[in-house]
């Protein structure tokens, strides 16, 4: 019998790690579903903010003369505001979003742990996480990339948290671009969740007692025993499981589907970005839609390939045709999404996307550069480069050892 989540005695808490565009956005719904859900989790969510000083432009709402262009504490703008005014402007968020410089502090006492920005910044925000987070939180990565180790292996970024931080930890991607969701125009994502065996109260959804004490094994996403022992989740909270990540995440303007692939949901957000950026370069060199349509079959299937050659044992292929974190994120992400936008812009001005990185996103980041750096390292280690024509052709143009109108030619038989 499932008991009513009022009756436990704890309420879960939630933290973002993250306010960029996606983070903020992520963080704002996440709020209303608190607010909403008061059996389940604390009102308030911690939203950590990396700290800077912000300038409120002149045409702002929040502009005051009194302050003029003095630059303030981009934490304070959102407190007093609630508006991210820098990565989500004219976006008013719930009051129950808390903005905190402080990394260990937002963390502190937090069951549900939200991962939300550019991956390139992951061990650095790991490293101040860790000894700070509590040995029973959950994770959800939100974030698209993958890490390469020391040793050159691959691996998730759910992974990477889970291992580094001691916790279990999924995936959340899709087609989804911040801002239309921060508009709450309607879009779907992907969870992916394999509530460990130690959260399992009594059964898929029971809500019985978990048993007590630490050290126990779950299977990581290569489908292995992780060497990660895990606390469960302590009786007197609510469960975490599915029903429970639909409350935090669902709303009417983003419906969520919730899955156990780790791998598919993961690679598809992270390697769609190399083809988006392909995507960028075809159509910035004046090629149309049916160039395009041929770089994105094409990436799919390295996409599919690269599943196959390292997560053999757990990949589920139907995640990339049924999934919005599959085929839905790819078309979205190739044709309006910023690696595709700016890739573009770059041809056409016949500069790097590095420098259009630098000059026109005011901070924010295109994943797909170094995600293609880091899987293209990973694959020229191993001697499998011709297997991915497409994905070498986005690292070579970046290196610009490659010219766009030669892209045609790494497919000729
Ligand atoms: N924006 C979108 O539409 C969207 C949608 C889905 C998924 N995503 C994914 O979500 C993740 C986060 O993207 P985003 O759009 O929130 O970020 P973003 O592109 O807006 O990046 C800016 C963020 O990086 C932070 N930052 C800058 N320097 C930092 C440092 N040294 N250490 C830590 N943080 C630093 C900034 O404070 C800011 O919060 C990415 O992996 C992205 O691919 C983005
Ligand atoms: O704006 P991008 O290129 O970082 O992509 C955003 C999302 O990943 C699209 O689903």
């Amino acid at each position: 019998m499932t008991v009513p989540a009022a009756s436990f005695g704890r309420k879960h808490k939630v933290t973002v790690i993250g306010s960029g565009n996606w983070g903020t956005t992520v963080t704002k719904l996440v709020a209303e579903n608190t607010r909403d859900h008061p059996d389940v989790f604390e009102r308030d969510v911690q939203m950590w903010v990396y700290e800077e000083n912000v300038t409120i432009p002149k045409d702002s709402p929040h502009y005051d003369a009194a302050i003029g262009d003095q630059p303030q504490k981009l934490t304070s703008i959102i407190n007093k505001y609630h508006e991210n005014v820098k990565y989500l402007p004219n976006i008013a968020l719930p009051p129950n979003v808390i903005a905190n410089p402080s990394l260990p502090d937002a963390v502190k006492d937090s069951t549900i742990l939200i991962f939300n920005f550019p991956h390139e910044f992951i061990g650095n925000i790991c490293k101040q996480m860790k000894g700070h987070v509590l040995p029973y939180a959950r994770g959800i990565s939100c974030i698209k990339g993958v890490t390469v180790t020391e040793d050159n292996e691959i691996e998730l970024l759910c992974e990477y948290i889970g291992d580094t931080l001691g916790i279990y930890c999924g995936a959340l991607s899709g087609a989804n671009i911040a801002i239309e969701i921060a508009n709450e125009e309607w879009c779907e994502t992907t969870i992916a969740y394999n509530t460990p065996p130690c959260d399992l109260r009594g059964g898929a959804n029971g809500n019985s007692a978990p048993s007590n004490g630490a050290d126990h094994d779950h299977k990581d996403a290569r489908g292995l025993v992780s060497k990660t022992k895990l606390t469960p989740v302590p009786a007197d909270y609510p469960p975490l499981d599915h029903d429970e990540f639909q409350k935090l995440f669902g709303r009417p303007y983003f419906t969520v589907s919730m899955v156990s692939d780790v791998v598919g949901v993961s690679l598809g957000g992270a390697l769609k970005n190399i083809v988006a950026i392909a995507c960028g370069f075809v159509e910035g060199n004046g090629w149309n839609n049916t160039a395009k349509t041929a770089v994105m079959r094409r990436g799919m299937l390295e996409i599919i390939a690269f599943g196959r050659e390292f997560f053999p044992e757990t990949i589920q292929e139907k995640t990339f045709w049924e999934e919005s974190a599959g085929w839905g994120d790819m078309i979205v992400s190739c044709t309006s999404a910023r690696n595709w936008r700016y890739s573009k812009m770059a041809v056409e001005r016949g500069v790097t996307v590095q420098e259009i990185e630098r000059t026109e996103l005011n901070g924010q980041k295109l994943q797909g550069i170094s995600t293609t750096r880091e899987v293209c390292g990973f694959l020229r280690a191993r001697g499998v480069e011709s297997k991915y024509p497409l994905f070498f052709a986005v690292d070579g143009i970046l290196d610009g050892k490659v010219k766009v109108e030669d892209i045609p030619k790494l497919f000729r038989k």
